[in-house]
């Protein structure tokens, strides 16, 4: 099952729930404008090249919407229309003004250099600049974009609009970003794996952990969760991953990569295991933090954990839900597990509105603060109706999301 059909799934469950009638539903299930741009850039051997690039916006009844922008290979519609409906249900658990919207391009950053890259991002903002904006449509990093990325974003935007550093989030530090933003995703996800082991009385101190992906996201869950007493067992990049059934060293490996930009594969510590087998190892707390569909119905039943938190988006399918629920398995779903990164984005959105700053413990602490109210009531709408924290994360989205187009009117 794609993406999009995968979020429609999880949609319609809770809509359901919420007897939610079929005008609204079509209404709240379809995206409002979805956008295709050729981008012709120069190599840097001269040659011309042609990209596409995507943005969806899928609603915006709480506010601008706001989303992230993925560079990888496998971009297309439909998954960056699932994601983009992922980031309205998101924005509205975590109670943040903001609708959804989520933009890709399709390759390969590996295969192009930083100036290509450069020239790709521009080309991409020509396309699109006269459909975002700091009150309308709010990009963001996501896989195989960073704050370089964010600061050309904003350069091209001005070019055509003035001077506006709210047109885009994550930007760095010295550039108009906020201390803790690039940690965010991942930390918030920490925060709320300690939630979920508090809810099954486990002892962080007694837990393995196995993450999947160490780039932005992967990387500071697994440093977090360490620096909280838990044993990170496997880490993985696309290359493959490493597994120590005893613990990995989270600080090291973070070394290793920043130092000598080299791949997982090469670190010098546990065995090389695949990527397909770190999501299958004996270990308490699995938490996927790279692409979407890796744990479906050809590998649900060999999942071990009894915990998953859904660091990535859409990690796992509609089937293997089902099949894990019914396991007991408890899955801390993606729309409030990765919800630290848009609430960061939204601290950020809005100092660069007011000029001003704040610092690193703020950020944190209020971070903490959204997350883990976000939380409770996600913990005790599943409680009360005996659901699934999935199924409870959507119905508050989708009340919240349908209360604010009722109130909004049709017309
Ligand atoms: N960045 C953010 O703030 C947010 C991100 N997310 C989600 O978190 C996930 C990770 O994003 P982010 O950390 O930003 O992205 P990054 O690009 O920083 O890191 C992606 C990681 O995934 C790995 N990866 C890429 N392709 C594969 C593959 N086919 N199999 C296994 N691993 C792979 C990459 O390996 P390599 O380095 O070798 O390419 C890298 O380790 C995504 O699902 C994203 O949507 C959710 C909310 C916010
Ligand atoms: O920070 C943001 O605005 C969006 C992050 C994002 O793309 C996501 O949560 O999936």
């Amino acid at each position: 099952m794609r993406l999009f059909e995968a979020t429609q799934h999880f949609f319609n469950e809770a809509a359901d729930q919420l007897a939610v009638h079929d005008s609204l539903r079509d209404l709240l299930s379809t995206p409002l404008r979805e956008v295709q741009v050729q981008i012709p850039y120069e190599t840097d051997s001269g040659k011309t090249a042609c990209l596409v690039g995507y943005r969806v916006q899928h609603n915006r009844a709480r506010g601008p919407m706001k989303g992230g922008l993925r560079y990888h290979p496998g971009v297309d519609l439909d998954e960056v229309r699932g994601l983009a409906s992922l980031m309205t249900w998101k924005a509205a658990v975590v109670d943040l003004p903001y609708g959804g919207a989520k933009g890709g391009v399709v390759v390969d950053v590996a295969k192009v250099s930083e100036r290509e890259l450069e020239r790709i991002t521009r080309r991409f903002i020509d396309g699109i600049h006269d459909i975002i904006g700091p009150d309308v449509d709010i990009p963001a990093p996501d896989i195989g974009t960073d704050q370089r990325v964010m600061a050309w974003i904003m350069s091209q935007f001005n070019k055509y609009h003035g001077f506006n550093p709210g047109v885009v989030t994550g930007k760095a530090v010295e550039h108009y970003g906020i201390p803790g933003r690039a940690e965010a995703t991942g930390r918030g996800a920490g925060i709320l794996a300690l939630k979920l082991m508090q809810r099954l009385n486990r002892d962080p101190r007694e837990t393995s952990v196995a993450v999947q992906g160490f780039g932005n996201v992967g990387s500071h869950v697994a440093r977090f969760l360490s620096e909280a007493g838990c044993r990170i067992v496997a880490i993985s990049d696309q290359y493959g991953a490493r597994y120590a059934p005893q613990g990995l060293d989270v600080g090291q490996a973070l070394r290793h990569v920043a130092q000598q930009k080299s791949s997982i594969k090469e670190l010098n510590e546990g065995n090389l295991i695949s990527n397909d087998e770190l999501l299958e190892i004996e270990v308490d707390m699995l938490i996927p933090a790279a692409i979407g569909g890796v744990v479906t119905e050809a590998n649900m039943t060999r999942i071990k954990a009894p915990m998953i938190v859904e660091a990535a988006n859409g990690p796992i399918s509609p089937e293997a839900d089902r099949y894990l629920n019914a396991r007991g398995v408890a899955i801390l779903p993606d729309i409030l597990a990765n919800a630290g990164g848009v609430t960061a984005s939204y601290f950020e959105w809005a100092q660069n509105r007011q000029h001003y700053r704040w610092n690193l413990q703020r950020v944190r602490s209020e971070l903490e603060r959204t997350l883990t109210t976000a939380y409770d009531e996600v913990s005790a709408e599943a409680d009360a109706r005996n659901i699934s924290l999935r199924l409870a994360a959507y119905m508050i989205g989708i009340r919240r999301v349908a209360f604010a187009t009722s109130l909004d009117g049709m017309n």
